[in-house]
């Protein structure tokens, strides 16, 4: 094969963080057992969604991950022009998934947290460690986006006046701290603790899950539904974890007290997919190029 065409077969940067960026995806939604959450056993709390239609969804989306990338490669600079673009493009991503599944929101939040740091990490791809990519996402998520349309008020909206809670808005103003303080941490230590994969997965959402006021919860099961599962996650992982056995039945329990209250961590879920991309991301940014 001759140079140029091994080099016009070569995945873009664009493409690779596109690829990244639908892989959490599926990953996230395949992991088993999840809590109350969509996985490969059944739809959890969910009666509108199922994992065929998270792949499809996931799917539908590289083509917005694909532009929010570009637009942080093109535009090059932290600002807002950059912020008002991926706001757009965020939007259209939202309203492509909506026609892929027939209007079930699947992936609203993950869209939201997953494009900006697909844009963050576009911008800067030699500083892709998890701290630098969320740093500037979050510093991309607190710039105001002029061009956002009014819209009657979200589940998310209306649990945060209720609850003065925080939201998916100020999780990643923050800098996601969800997945960078509990869920990578909890990932990696359960990976150096010799759990296999799947179960390092799992510990690292009832991590975030332990901690996190997810509105997806609140406007489900109110602070009753918060509640249990924070205790549940955190009764879990004190027990030694999703690969015990004393875990996995404080794990059963959690399931069962979340079905009982309706209550599916949703917001957890997307910081779990948040997670895994910024746990991937180095690496795949340091391998050589077409190696993924
Ligand atoms: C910020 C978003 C998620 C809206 O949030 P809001 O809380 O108002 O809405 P809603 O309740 O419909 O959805 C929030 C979703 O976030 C997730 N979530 C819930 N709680 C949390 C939390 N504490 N932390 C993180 N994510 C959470 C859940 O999946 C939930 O479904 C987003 O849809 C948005 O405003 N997008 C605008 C387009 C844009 O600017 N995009 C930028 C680039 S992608
Ligand atoms: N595996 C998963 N199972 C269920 N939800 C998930 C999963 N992964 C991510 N999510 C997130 O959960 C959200 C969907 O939750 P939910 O259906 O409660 O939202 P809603 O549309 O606000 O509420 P409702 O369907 O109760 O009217 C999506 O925004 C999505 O990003």
């Amino acid at each position: 094969m001759s140079a140029f065409i091994a080099a016009r077969l070569r995945p873009s940067l664009a493409e690779r963080l596109a690829d990244l960026a639908v892989q959490a995806l599926i990953d996230e939604a395949d992991l088993s057992p999840k809590p109350a959450l969509v996985d490969r056993r059944g739809s959890g709390a969910h009666r509108d969604l199922d994992l065929r239609l998270m792949h499809a969804s996931a799917r539908a989306l590289w083509p917005a991950f694909h532009a929010m990338a570009d637009a942080g490669q093109s535009l090059a600079e932290l600002g807002q022009p950059l912020r008002e673009t991926i706001g757009r493009l965020g939007r259209e991503g939202e309203a492509r998934m909506l026609a892929v599944t027939g209007g079930v929101n699947t992936h609203r939040g993950a869209i939201w947290a997953l494009g900006l740091l697909v844009t963050a990490a576009a911008l800067e791809p030699v500083q892709a460690a998890p701290q630098q990519v969320s740093l500037r996402a979050a510093r991309l998520a607190r710039l105001e986006d002029r061009q956002m349309p009014a819209q009657a008020p979200s589940h998310g909206e209306r649990v945060r006046q209720r609850y003065g809670v925080r939201g998916a808005r100020e999780e990643a103003r923050c800098g996601f701290p969800g997945a960078l303080q509990h869920g990578l941490p909890q990932l990696r230590r359960s990976r150096a603790a010799g759990f296999d994969e799947n179960h390092a997965q799992l510990d690292a959402l009832l991590a975030i899950m332990a901690q996190l006021e997810d509105t997806c919860v609140l406007h489900r099961a109110g602070l009753e539904g918060l509640a249990s599962m924070q205790h549940g996650a955190r009764a879990v992982l004190q027990a030694g974890g999703s690969a015990t056995l004393a875990g996995r039945r404080c794990l059963k329990a959690l399931e069962h007290d979340l079905l009982a209250l309706n209550a599916s961590p949703g917001g957890a879920a997307d910081l779990l997919a948040a997670t895994l991309f910024l746990d991937r991301l180095e690496p795949m940014l340091g391998a050589p190029i077409g190696s993924l």
